[in-house]
């Protein structure tokens, strides 16, 4: 498609998008704008965007597609200002906020003006931020979610979807309320427990400094996304507020009951507890993308020596397979192997089994 898409706020996700339109519409011209002038200078500097809006209203009034990025209490500002400016007739704004149901309702401002707004929320992403960490392929195959108002003609949807396609996304439509429901128990809940998690252990540590090399194994694996950005979450957790306390109440009755099992030793529901999850947990599908993304990992079995890493990265590169994250486990308990290499695809992760299983007698697990 041949136009111009204003993305505000060029973070990981903003600039991620900004490379998958330009891949798909290579015609088009994208230019950026972000609050932070050293991340618009390296958002030129890295080609992610084509121009630099000096300002959003610089940049709004001549686009045809606007993509807001930015934490979502800034999303809400920025569409109270676009309301007030002298948009292109057929303009489309969206978004990409983990929350949907406040961001639809201001968008109200803008539907009183005739302008179409279009919530979305790329279901995929990491722990990571900023414009650097932005990649062609992060969406792809993850789920997309939009939450059209009724109003919205079928015609306008389809021409967001066909701007939204070189992100390779199954996308969705759904309600706000639904949205935000469902990104709290599958995405927001599993925030706040892994940050709880490391609280616990944080104020362990205080009274048991091996706590936190002991905790280098599974815990780092689970908590991982406690290492997010702390604003963008502490925005998100306000915003869909209502639902999280209910899915909050929920979850410590849960606790609860735990506890009184444990408490009363009742040893078969006990069993049963964690019987159900596995079951629930195993079925869950494998090859595709959600909220949280999985990383493809394999673990090498190899002795614990220096130079180990560089010996088996040798192997790899020589087939061209990239890593994403290489690390030593510093214990041995419930998995074969000591070092744990994550890939961006299963392609990618079988290729390299082969690839090790060649060129040494080093035994390979799938984690
Ligand atoms: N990080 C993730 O994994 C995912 C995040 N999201 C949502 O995407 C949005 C952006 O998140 P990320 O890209 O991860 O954050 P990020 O921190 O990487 O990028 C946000 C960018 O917005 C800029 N910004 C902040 N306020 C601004 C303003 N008023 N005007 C212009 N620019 C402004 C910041 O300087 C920053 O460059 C958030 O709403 C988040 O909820 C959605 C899916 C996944
Ligand atoms: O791996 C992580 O850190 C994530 O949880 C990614 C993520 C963050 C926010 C979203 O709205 C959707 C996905």
């Amino acid at each position: 498609m041949n136009g111009r898409v204003f993305i505000i706020g060029l973070g990981l996700i903003g600039g991620s998008l900004a490379l998958c339109i330009k891949k798909e519409h290579p015609e088009s011209t994208i230019f950026g704008y972000d609050i932070s002038r050293d991340n618009l200078k390296l958002a030129k500097m890295l080609g992610v965007i084509d121009e630099i809006a000096s300002t959003i209203e610089a940049g709004a009034q001549t686009a045809d597609l606007i993509i807001i990025s930015t934490p979502v209490k800034e999303t809400e500002k920025i569409i109270d200002l676009l309301s007030t400016l002298a948009l292109k007739q057929h303009v489309l704004i969206t978004d990409v906020g983990s929350t949907k149901s406040v961001v639809t309702n201001k968008s109200q401002v803008l539907l009183d003006k005739g302008i179409t707004f279009i919530g979305g929320h790329p279901m995929a992403g990491s722990h990571k931020s900023g414009v650097s960490a932005s990649k062609v392929i992060l969406f792809e195959n993850a789920f997309y979610l939009l939450t059209p108002h009724e109003s919205i003609k079928e015609q306008v949807v389809q021409e967001l979807l066909k701007w939204l396609q070189g992100t390779n996304a199954k996308f969705l439509i759904i309600s706000p309320e639904e949205h935000d429901l469902l990104a709290g128990a599958i995405s927001h809940m599993p925030h706040i427990v892994a940050a709880s998690l490391v609280h616990q252990a944080d104020h362990i540590s205080e009274r048991h400094e091996l706590v936190t090399r002991l905790a280098a194994g599974g815990f780092r694996d689970i908590t991982r996304i406690a290492s997010s950005s702390p604003s963008m979450w502490r925005d998100i957790l306000i915003h869909n507020k209502n639902v999280l306390i209910q899915l909050m109440n929920d979850w410590k009755q849960e606790m609860d009951k735990v506890l009184s099992l444990i408490k009363h030793e009742r040893a078969d529901e006990l069993y049963d507890y964690f019987s159900r999850a596995k079951k629930v947990r195993d079925g869950l599908p494998q090859d595709q993308k959600g909220a949280i993304p999985a990383f493809y990992d394999l673990f090498v079995d190899v002795p614990d020596y220096p130079g180990v890493i560089s010996e088996i990265t040798g192997y790899l590169a020589k087939e061209n397979i990239s890593i994403t994250n290489i690390r030593i486990m510093e214990t041995r308990e419930e998995i074969f192997g000591i070092l744990a290499i994550s890939f961006q695809t299963e392609a990618d992760r079988i290729r390299a089994q082969k690839c090790i299983a060649s060129y040494s007698n080093y035994d390979t697990t799938i984690g």
